[in-house]
């Protein structure tokens, strides 16, 4: 039986642990917290991030890093983004040396425009053989519910991908197999700045016509972000691409989207993400610019986020400021 550690016990990680379980997996979860380590441990159940569902019988959860670490096959990394880097830093010592190391994580890092996988080659020194990035329209509750749900497994290496494919395929969750990491990877990241500036639309009262134009355009720039970075351009059409832009950008269980409703509503990104919303896209927009610009390519509904995030703009100057741009000749 493979035994794989999910190291963060939020609404993905616990969603993914399911999975996991489900697939017949061995399953040990890592909590920040006591409480939510003891209520998984206990009685199954994750209440603040997954109300109503309760996890298959073995699946274990502490709050000891070590312990859940101890003879892991495979190593699953749940924390958000900006965290990755700080707790991985701690966990490093305590990988097994040839566990592949899964990174779930939609985001980019501040501060160094790194991707997850990146932060995870920097900080442990694992062989890019060895890391793998699952991204795709998966929204936590709808696959913890086991409502039908497809992902990407991406990998360099096809005996990982596939390791790790096999290790989270069930009745309900179905991963396709990619090697582009970059790919996937940027997708996962842009689409929560796109969800954002999707609800942003929304909150200003803004109908279909405007949504699928923020969702188009800002596929169009995931996309050219994507390839400048080395990914095909055809990762952004399929499931992590244009399938989690279909998912996010029209779900009311994405937080990204809410938090950009709000935003869009005139509400203030302090008093957003006090609302207990972890939406990556708030803190991931300003590192997928500078991302872009580093490599000098246009991103300018990601601009117009980073620039409402940060209270520079408002929601309706940004529409206005977007609405007035040159005319660009792509024309898709
Ligand atoms: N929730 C979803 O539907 C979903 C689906 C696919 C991917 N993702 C991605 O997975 C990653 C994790 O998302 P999630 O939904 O599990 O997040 P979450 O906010 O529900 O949980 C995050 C987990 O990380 C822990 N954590 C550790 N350090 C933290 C810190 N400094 N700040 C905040 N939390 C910290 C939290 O305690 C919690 O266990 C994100 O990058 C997200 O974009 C989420
Ligand atoms: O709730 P969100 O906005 O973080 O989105 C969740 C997933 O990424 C959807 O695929």
């Amino acid at each position: 039986m493979t035994r794989v550690t999910v190291l963060g016990a939020g609404g993905w990680g616990t969603a993914f642990a399911l999975v996991l379980a489900d697939a017949g997996c061995d399953v040990h979860v890592w909590a920040r917290r006591d409480a939510v380590a003891r209520e998984l441990h206990e009685s199954r159940t994750n209440s603040v991030y997954l109300p109503g569902i309760e996890l298959p019988t073995g699946v274990r959860a502490t709050t000891d890093a070590a312990a859940a670490l101890a003879g892991a096959d495979l190593v699953v990394l749940a924390v958000p983004a900006q965290a990755l880097r700080e707790h991985l830093v701690r966990w490093a010592p305590l990988l097994p040396p040839a566990a592949p190391l899964v990174s779930l994580a939609k985001g980019v890092e501040l501060g160094t425009g790194a991707r997850m996988t990146e932060v995870v080659r920097e900080v442990t020194g694992a062989a890019q053989e060895r890391l793998v990035a699952v991204s795709g329209p998966n929204l936590a509750l709808e696959v913890a519910r086991r409502e039908p749900s497809a992902t990407v497994v991406a990998c360099t290496d096809d005996t990982t991908g596939h390791a790790v494919a096999d290790a989270c395929t069930t009745a309900s969750f179905r991963p396709y197999l990619s090697t582009d990491v970059v790919g996937v990877e940027v997708a996962g990241a842009v689409k929560n700045v796109v969800a954002l500036a999707v609800g942003i639309a929304e909150g200003l009262g803004y109908g279909d016509n405007a949504k699928a134009a923020v969702v188009t355009r800002g596929l169009a720039e995931s996309a050219r972000l994507g390839v400048a970075l080395g990914a095909s351009s055809g990762t952004f059409a399929g499931l992590a691409g244009a399938g989690d832009l279909v998912a996010t950008c029209a779900s009311p269980l994405s937080r990204n989207h809410r938090a950009g409703v709000a935003l869009g509503q005139g509400r203030g990104v302090q008093e957003v993400l006090g609302a207990g919303q972890v939406a990556e896209g708030v803190r991931s927009a300003a590192a997928v610019l500078g991302l872009a610009h580093s490599r000098g390519v246009q991103m300018p509904l990601t601009e117009q986020v980073a620039e409402v995030v940060a209270g520079r703009r408002s929601a309706a100057e940004a529409a206005r400021a977007l609405l007035s741009r040159p005319r660009t000749t792509d024309g898709i």
